[in-house]
């Protein structure tokens, strides 16, 4: 039965990439993900003047605790949230006039919390255009520290940037969170920065970090877990199928394995190893509520599988996929409309009431999100007769996303 071997985390290679760069000595990144985001990322710090060789299985970075090695530079961050949010951050760090621009998808994101709270403490950042989008300046004179206050209610990408430049301010950070979605992704972040060497607390709503700057190491980097929850979702809507990942197991870092236990209270059968986790398709996948606020980027691979279920499949607390590559409610309500499924979205809930007619096959609209063609992939296995406009897109996590997921499914036929 199938062993899909997943590429590295998207959120774990970004977050060794500031680590490495901001760190005293040389880092070497084990099995980082090679995509569009991680790509840009790296290609970002080439361009602030760190050093980052790259061979396929591991990536070496040249740390610069003073910051960015070159006085003056334009990056370019893609479509990547990771890129566009922490790079102009470890920017600050150092001294010199910094450019930061992004995809037109990336430039409609928000940012402004984290640019208040960096002029909060000093630092000189301004947008060109939009008030809290990029393009955007910084002119880094290094980063004093101290206290502020921060509203991480629509992306923690915002806490866990402050919390990375933390050790590198003068005086170190204390943050207060007025309101915060996706804490695992913020756990990750703490995880990583005790691993560079680093102190870092959670008081309740303060985040602690006392200056003193990270040690280089040997980092491997785990699969990808919002990645595999395709693989497994693939094995739920197939009675009798089954779909180990390894390298996913009970001490993973990210949140996104959560996925599975979703899939258990559907009826899945899921076992949790050390190293390793597993779906069986059993024939049962059951209608349910479910808040998803803390794994989110698995919310467009439950509605995708959601018309199979015996009853309505509520989702819950997930505005802030509003503002990810698309409006994710909407573009999942509206490739479940074209499949012929009954969908209602609120601010944010979605609820997706299958029906007694099968869903139909139709062209799905990708909206240049990455997780919605991965997600109604997974439709197609259950659906004939499901195509994408913009397949390509998946490379921002996954660029050989068809070419692993059509292999499993012959191995599901076979
Ligand atoms: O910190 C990270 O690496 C991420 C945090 C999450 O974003 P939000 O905190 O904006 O929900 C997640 O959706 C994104 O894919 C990666
Ligand atoms: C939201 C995502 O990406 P990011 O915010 O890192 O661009 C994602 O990968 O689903």
């Amino acid at each position: 039965m199938p062993v899909v071997a997943i590429p590295g985390s998207k959120s774990i290679t970004a977050r060794a990439l500031f680590l490495a760069a901001a760190a005293d000595g040389v880092t070497t990144l084990v099995r980082p993900l090679r995509s569009d985001d991680t790509e840009g990322f790296a290609e970002g710090l080439v361009r602030l003047g760190y050093r980052v060789g790259r061979t396929p299985d591991a990536w070496q970075v040249d740390g610069r605790p003073a910051g960015p090695a070159l006085p003056e530079a334009d990056v370019y961050c893609r479509d990547g949230a990771t890129t566009a949010r922490f790079l102009p951050t470890l920017a600050a760090t150092g001294r010199g006039t910094y450019r930061f621009d992004a995809s037109p998808q990336m430039r409609r994101r928000p940012l402004l919390p984290l640019t208040r709270a960096l002029r909060d403490l000093g630092v000189d950042l301004r947008h060109e255009e939009a008030e809290g989008h990029h393009p955007l300046t910084v002119r880094a004179a290094g980063v004093e520290g101290g206290e502020v206050v921060l509203d991480a209610g629509q992306s923690s990408q915002y806490l866990t940037a402050l919390l990375l430049l933390g050790p590198l301010t003068r005086k170190g950070l204390r943050i207060r969170v007025t309101d915060l979605v996706s804490v695992p992704y913020v756990e990750i972040t703490m995880a990583m920065m005790r691993a560079f060497g680093v102190e870092v607390e959670r008081e309740g709503d303060v985040f602690v970090v006392r200056p003193g700057g990270y040690r280089a190491t040997v980092y491997s980097i785990e699969p990808d877990a919002s990645t595999a929850s395709y693989f497994f979702a693939a094995a739920a809507v197939t009675p009798g199928a089954e779909v180990t990942v390894p390298g996913l197991g009970a001490g993973a870092l990210q949140g996104d394995l959560g996925f599975v236990d979703v899939l258990r209270r559907m009826g899945a059968d899921v076992t949790v190893g050390a190293d390793a986790t597993t779906v069986r398709g059993t024939g049962a996948l059951h209608g349910l509520t479910v808040n998803m606020r803390d794994i989110s980027d698995t919310m467009p691979t439950l509605a995708a599988i959601a018309p199979f279920a015996d009853g309505p499949v509520r989702i819950e607390d997930v505005a802030n996929t509003r503002v990810k590559e698309c409006d994710r409610l909407e573009a999942c309500a509206e490739n479940l409309r074209r499949l012929g499924v009954e969908v209602a979205t609120g601010p944010d809930w979605i609820e997706i009431r299958p029906g007694v007619r099968a869903p139909g096959g139709a062209e799905i609209k990708s909206y240049g999100d990455h997780r919605v063609v991965m997600a109604f992939a997974v439709a197609g296995l259950r659906v004939p007769g499901i195509s994408f406009d913009d397949p390509g897109c998946v490379r921002k996590t996954f660029p050989g996303f068809h070419e692993v997921f059509g292999e499993l499914r012959a191995g599901l036929r076979g």
